[in-house]
């Protein structure tokens, strides 16, 4: 791969260069992460796209293949990495990690601690977010995990905003170097309760943590040990539906021809005699209705706060 200085990588007002990481976009559940490599081609149902002809171009461009389909080429954010990482472990979804980011109030600059690291899906938007100046030291004990991770981040261009370790943070907690200093921890380990103290002695006056916990009997046994150091102790569970948006056949019970009069109730329709009303024609229309597959539980996520002195 190219060496691109980091903070170029991270911007993508740029055009895609040999060695930069695309996201090949079909539609919002067909995407695949592929490095651009100037003699490599991509080959789908849509035919063989030469990655050459994709050097130069922005982001965001359709480019076409040799039997004219076309895909688009999308820049690598958090978002959708998440939706494109391999998957080595359970992984956090948009939803919770939207809601995450937010409640722990994480910002450019932060100091951010994360145990375990897993698939590195939470990873990747906290360090967007605390980009440039800020970095997040994520934990896993688990060593190939550990390296998988850190290759994905190199990927990404993220490597010099997050470090992997390799550590047993129920065991041992957070390394000492950073006591005090973490504006924010976050815990998403079979055990929670056993890394809470180490958290508290980590986060600086003010600072927030948040446990991810698919159980609620976790919830309760690490609410428990957050009594002690922690405040603001609250529990979240982050419920998504999904809509899908396409275009379809209705019936025109509005006597008019293009199936619309500013409202949504429907007027002037023409009578049976059997006193039904009659659809005047079928038009057009676009209609959003809730996927049939929505992902329901994921876990819950408890926030606290750590107690002023
Ligand atoms: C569910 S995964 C985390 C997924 C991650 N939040 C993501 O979004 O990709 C949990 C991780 O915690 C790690 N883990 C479990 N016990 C641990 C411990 N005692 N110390 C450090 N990591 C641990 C596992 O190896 C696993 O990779």
């Amino acid at each position: 791969m190219l060496a691109i200085d980091p903070a170029k990588k991270l911007s993508f007002n740029r055009l895609i260069s040999n060695g930069d990481l695309v996201i090949v976009y079909e539609r919002h559940d067909n995407m695949k992460a592929v490095t651009v490599s100037e003699n490599s081609v991509l080959q789908n149902r849509f035919g063989v796209f030469k990655h050459s002809e994709w050097i130069g171009k922005p982001f965001g461009s359709k480019v076409f293949s040799n039997k004219g389909g076309f895909v688009y080429l999308l820049a690598p954010t958090p978002e959708l990495w998440t939706l494109v990482l391999s998957h080595r472990t359970q992984i956090l979804y948009i939803a919770d990690i939207s809601f995450v980011i937010m409640y722990l109030e994480v910002v450019p600059g932060c100091l951010v601690l994360e145990s375990g690291t897993g698939s590195g899906s939470l990873t990747t938007s906290l360090a967007r977010a605390v980009a440039p100046t800020g970095h997040v030291h994520t934990f896993d004990f688990h060593e190939q995990r550990a390296g998988s991770a850190r290759d994905d981040f190199e990927r990404t261009g993220l490597s010099s905003i997050i470090s992997v370790r390799v550590r047993d943070i129920q065991g041992e907690g957070f390394p000492n170097e950073f006591a005090g200093l973490a504006d924010a921890v976050f815990l998403d380990l079979p055990q929670p309760w056993l890394a809470i103290p180490s958290a508290a002695k980590m986060l600086k006056q003010d600072g927030t943590l948040c446990s991810f916990s698919p159980c609620v009997e976790q919830v309760q046994r690490s609410c428990e040990t957050l009594q002690n150091c922690f405040t603001d102790i609250r529990t979240f569970e982050v419920l998504l539906r999904t809509y899908e948006v396409r275009e379809g056949k209705m019936e025109n019970l509005n006597g008019d021809n293009n199936g619309s009069n500013g409202s949504s109730l429907p007027c002037k329709r023409r009578q049976r005699s059997d006193g039904s009303y009659a659809p005047d024609s079928t038009v057009s229309s676009v209609m959003a209705r809730p996927c049939g597959e929505a992902r329901g539980h994921t876990g819950f996520l408890t926030f606290a706060r750590l107690k002023c002195l």
